[in-house]
């Protein structure tokens, strides 16, 4: 029997307010324990609520971003559970009144645009943290309170790729937007996958199980692959699947039971007495719209209708707004070739990102000297080969890029006539390799060329070697 899978999922993104959703408490990430708080955390009786302006207007952009629909109202519901890194027992989120509904993003795969719906962007306070050492727990409420919006997708995804890609788009998007710094390792951003699987032709959906624990993008996809072989595994089998929450083992690569959902959980959701509604008018909607920055996909249509680059090379510019702001510096303020410039970006700075694992700002290379770099290269002061030392001396320690060729020794020999008693002294050593060129032996070139660049440690120019060479021989 085959199957179709059917993908849904949950994004928490944590808002980079200064302050906290519901108080005046700070939300830095990284302070020291149970530091970040206030009466509203800690529940203490009397304590009220008063919702942070920001939060609001950053959720607006968010669900702007995402192409959502905003509401004239919205408003504030309690979510009750227990847990011991939740004073109040309840946590304060949003249940029938959204800030953002109908959304939706393009993602691409294998060259087939798709559309992925977002049914709600909701704005509520993040939970604290339990940490367990030993035989003890310790609870840290610096992360309760702070600003979370919940971003969930509409059922539309279908493969584990597509979920891959709608999570790199809904990631460049949040950042380009300035409202989150998205970090999967500082937790500003978390997913939870949903999936099921249906016999193809089948309308409704199959029961799904939820993955949680997915530290990485690539997580999801590989925790994906895994859940749907083994929903196919059971369904083939004769069973059935459960209403189940698993999550991701990163060694086995497998799916491990958390827990059954036997019933939807009952959170006794009411409106928050302490909250009143929020009225959004016209103005400050559109005027949250006007604050939202160029977006990804309108920048990747700029790169290839005003630099002409190809569209895989837009793509991968645009993964994150350090890089398109890296780019449009090089080539804006620098002047560089776009298409040289991005060739770079996406080869030999990518390549030294993902080796070293650190970001653009982590490294020296910035986008002036590496555009005076392709200008070396392309006045044939160095060869390729010498750009490509010379590169990693730059992304490591920096420096302008025609002092250090010069440190480096790099200069390459443009003089025709230091050439040209080159290419004489090597011809009279090898008469073997004329003979052979005149023979109708090509190859012969290409090792006279290595002699010459040979003698000149490297330094010819391997163009004007060429065109020294081909007149000597001929004139022999
Ligand atoms: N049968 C299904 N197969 C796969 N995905 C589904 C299916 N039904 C719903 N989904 C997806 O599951 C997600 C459900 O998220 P939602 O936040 O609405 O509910 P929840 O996870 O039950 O609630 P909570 O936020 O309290 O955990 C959505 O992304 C939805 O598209
Ligand atoms: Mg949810
Ligand atoms: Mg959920």
């Amino acid at each position: 029997m085959h199957f179709e899978t059917v993908i849904g999922l949950e994004v928490h993104v944590e808002l980079n307010t200064k302050s906290k959703v519901f108080s005046g408490a700070p939300s830095h990430f990284g302070a020291e324990p149970n530091t970040n708080l206030s009466v509203m955390e800690l529940a203490h009786p009397g304590a009220l609520p008063v919702v942070n302006k920001t939060a609001i207007e950053y959720a607006m952009k968010a669900a702007l971003a995402l192409n959502m629909e905003i509401p004239s109202v919205t408003r504030f519901d309690r979510k009750h559970y227990f847990y011991p890194d939740n004073p109040s027992a309840y946590q304060i989120t949003q249940d029938k009144e959204p800030i953002g509904e109908h959304g939706h993003i393009e993602i691409e795969v294998d060259g087939k645009k798709k559309k992925i719906g977002i049914t709600r962007l909701h704005l509520e306070a993040d939970a604290g943290k339990s940490v367990h050492k030993d035989d003890h727990s310790l609870v840290d409420l610096n992360r309760h309170g702070s600003a979370l919006v919940e971003i969930v997708s509409e059922p539309d995804i279908r493969t584990p790729e597509e979920a891959y890609k709608y999570l790199e788009k809904l990631k460049s998007i949040i950042q380009y937007t300035g409202v989150s710094d998205v970090k999967m390792e500082e937790g500003s951003l978390r997913a939870d996958a949903n999936i099921s699987i249906r016999p193809y032709g089948q309308d409704e959906f199959g029961t799904k199980t939820e993955l949680k624990n997915l530290n990485s993008f690539n997580h999801v996809r590989k925790g994906l692959e895994f859940e749907e072989k083994r929903q196919q595994q059971v369904l083939m089998s004769g069973g059935e699947i459960e209403q189940e929450t698993r999550r991701f083992d990163e060694k086995s690569g497998e799916t491990i039971l958390m827990r059954v959902k036997e019933t939807a959980d009952d959170y006794r959701y009411f409106r928050d007495p302490d909250l009143g509604p929020v009225r959004i008018s016209d103005e400050w909607r559109e005027s949250v719209r006007e604050s939202i920055p160029v977006l990804p996909d309108e920048l990747k249509t700029r790169y290839i209708e005003t630099y002409g680059l190809p569209e895989y090379d837009a793509d991968i510019l645009t993964l994150t707004k350090e890089h398109s702001d890296f780019f449009n510096e090089m080539v804006e303020t620098h002047q560089a070739d776009p298409k040289l410039a991005s060739n770079w970006i996406m080869t030999s700075v990518n390549e030294y990102l993902n080796k070293q694992q650190v970001e653009l700002h982590d490294t020296e290379i910035t986008p002036k000297n590496l555009a005076e770099m392709i200008g070396l290269i392309e006045d044939g002061t160095i060869s390729s080969k010498q750009a490509k030392k010379l590169f990693t001396e730059l992304i490591k320690n920096g420096g302008e890029a025609k002092e250090t060729a010069k440190k480096l020794g790099m200069e390459q020999i443009s003089d025709p006539k230091v050439l040209g008693e080159m290419v004489e002294e090597v011809l009279n050593e090898n008469p073997q390799s004329i003979a052979d060129f005149k023979d109708g032996k090509d190859r012969a070139i290409g090792f006279l060329v290595g002699q010459i660049m040979k003698k000149s440690r490297g330094q010819a120019n391997p163009q004007m070697v060429n065109k020294i060479l081909l007149e000597e021989i001929n004139k022999r």
